[in-house]
Parts: structure tokens; sequence; C-alpha cells
């Protein structure tokens, strides 16, 4: 899924929440979003789940199978526990009986099977959350956005939580999610991205750091094999695309260049991916593959 000069500003003329977003989100990866109060976190996490759409720009490439869990879930419904996620369970395609069987597995993994037949509009504020989760991972999303999923949950709930964002990785789909306990996932993260002044800036997770070399984003220098240096500059004040090829290390220089670390194997994706930003960026200098061990040799330039 891609995103291109994505803005948004909720009323014309008003302010940009966001602007010139460009990301490129990766298969079996989970994405923490970051950033202050009113930054415009939920605003990307509704954007990327489809529920609201740029003012500007593009997003394409968004999985059919995508699910989202908004911060504010609507549990005065019309339905029983049970009845609400049947519904979605068909919507999403299952059939008869394998809708109502999927909707109570979703509502015993969460702990909530003893609430199955209670009105949506009777339930406490964490089963309530707990059907909020279950609808979005009826739908085994590629795609699966959490504004604040874990808040509410009892402690098993959480676990259960985590352990659906494994099972939706382990099945090459993409998790995205805002939370305020920076501890939340915080093994499993490939990327972080970073909203700020209307911005949004990606930086390598923990998990990215670990796996070495990998599409869904290894962290340059951390691993093992060898690293390849692209120094580039940008549009005026530009930040680096979201979710670039190798989720590469940036190390801004004083002339206003950018000096990306990446693994060797990721970098000719990365410098497409450079060129085909919009508006693009220029390569000044491509530093040939070194060994980690010779990783602060000096030499190899090529202008
Ligand atoms: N539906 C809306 N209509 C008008 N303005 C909105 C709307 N939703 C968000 N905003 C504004 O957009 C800005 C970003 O809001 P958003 O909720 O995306 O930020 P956030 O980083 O998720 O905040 P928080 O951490 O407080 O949840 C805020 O100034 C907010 O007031």
């Amino acid at each position: 899924m891609r995103l291109r000069g994505v803005g948004r500003r909720y009323r014309l003329g008003g302010p940009w929440v966001l602007r010139g977003v460009d990301a490129d989100l990766p298969e079996a990866a989970v994405l923490r979003v970051e950033g202050t109060n009113g930054s415009g976190k939920s605003t990307l996490l509704r954007l990327l789940a489809g529920i609201d759409a740029p003012s500007s720009g593009r997003i394409t490439g968004r999985p059919r199978r995508t699910a989202y869990v908004p911060e504010r879930f609507p549990a005065a419904l019309p339905f029983s526990a049970a009845g609400y996620l049947t519904h979605q369970a068909r919507a999403r395609g299952l059939r008869g009986g394998a809708a109502a069987r999927a909707a109570g597995e979703w509502l015993e993994r969460f702990g909530a099977g003893a609430y199955a037949r209670t009105p949506m509009a009777d339930l406490s504020k964490g089963s309530s959350q707990k059907v909020a989760v279950a609808q979005a991972l009826l739908a085994e999303p590629r795609l699966l956005v959490l504004d604040e999923a874990w808040t509410g949950l009892d402690r098993e709930a959480r676990d259960e939580l985590d352990r659906a964002v494994a099972e939706r990785v382990a099945d090459a789909g993409t998790v995205v999610y805002v939370d305020h306990d920076p501890r939340r996932l915080a093994d499993s993260v490939h990327t972080v991205l970073r909203v700020a002044d209307g911005r949004v800036a990606a930086a390598a997770g923990a998990a990215a750091a670990d796996s070495g070399a990998g599409d869904s984003g290894a962290a340059a220098g951390a691993a093992s094999g060898p690293t390849a240096r692209v120094t580039v500059t940008g549009p005026p004040g530009a930040a680096l695309p979201v979710g670039l090829p190798g989720a590469p290390r940036g190390e801004p220089g004083l002339d206003g260049s950018v000096r990306l670390t990446v693994p060797a194997a990721h970098s000719d994706a990365l410098l497409r991916a450079l060129l085909a930003a919009r508006p693009p960026w220029h390569i000044r200098t491509v530093e040939p593959p070194t060994a980690p061990e010779a990783d602060s040799a000096e030499g190899g330039h090529r202008p």
C-alpha cells in the first residue's frame, strides 16, 4: 500500500493536519504511530483504514481485507454482542453457521463468551472494547489498524490482542497502531512513524533492528550483512518518504543532505523508491557495500 503526497484538512481553507505524506507500508510488519496529542495520529490511521479520504494526494493498494478498531467504538448498536459480530462476519463474506461460529470463537478468545447474548448497549466498556477488537479480527485482515485498541481491555484480553497481532503478521499482514504505552508491542515494531507538524517520518523499530535484512524493514547498520550508503537531498522542507525499502537509518549532513545506511540487499530498491517519490529525491552519492567490520573505514566514495 502506498501513500503519495497525502494531505488532510477538515475544512476548505482550514489548517492542514497532514501534508505531503509519502509512505510505502510493508507486508508482514508492525508499524507504531507516535506523536504528541493532536498531532494527527488518528487522522493518519483513519486515512490508512479508508474510513476517511485524503484532501490531497493518493492512497493506492489498500488490501481488500482491511479492518479498523476506532478510538471510540459506537457501543449503542441495536444488536447482542454475538448478533453484531455475526452480522459483521456475514458482511465480510462468511456464510450461515460459519459466521455465527466465528463470532462465538472470537468472543471466547477474548473471554467475553458469557456476554454473547447481552445487548451491546448493556455491555461494560471493557466488554464493548472486546467486541470492537473481535469485529476487526474476524476479517483476518491483511491491514489491521488499531487506534488505542488495548485501552479498556483486561490483562488476558490485552495479551490475546498481542497474539492476534502476531498472527496477522505471520500471515503477511500489516498492523498499524497507536498506543499510549511505549512498551506495547515494543519488541515487534518494525517501523515507527512519527507524526509532527503535519509530516510523517519513519524510523526503524526494535524488530527491524533484530531481524537484519528483510522486506519488512531491517534497520540499517544493525544488520549483520554488508551495508550500502546513499547520500540524498530532498525537495525543500520535505521529510524522508515513509516506509522506504530496508528501513534505512538516516544521518543529516550539515549541507542539508541525508546519508542513508541500508542493508546492501535493499539498496537498489531504496534508490528506485527515492527516485519514484513525488517529488523525487536527488541521489548524490552511492557508496558500494561494505562488510560490517569495515563499516567505519574511509573511502569507497563514488560521486
Ligand atoms: N473530524 C474532525 N473535524 C475537525 N477537526 C478534526 C477532526 N478530527 C481531528 N481534527 C483535528 O485534527 C487535529 C489532529 O487530530 P487527531 O485526532 O488526528 O490527532 P491525534 O494525534 O490522534 O490526537 P490524540 O493523541 O489527542 O488522540 C486536531 O487539531 C483535531 O482537532
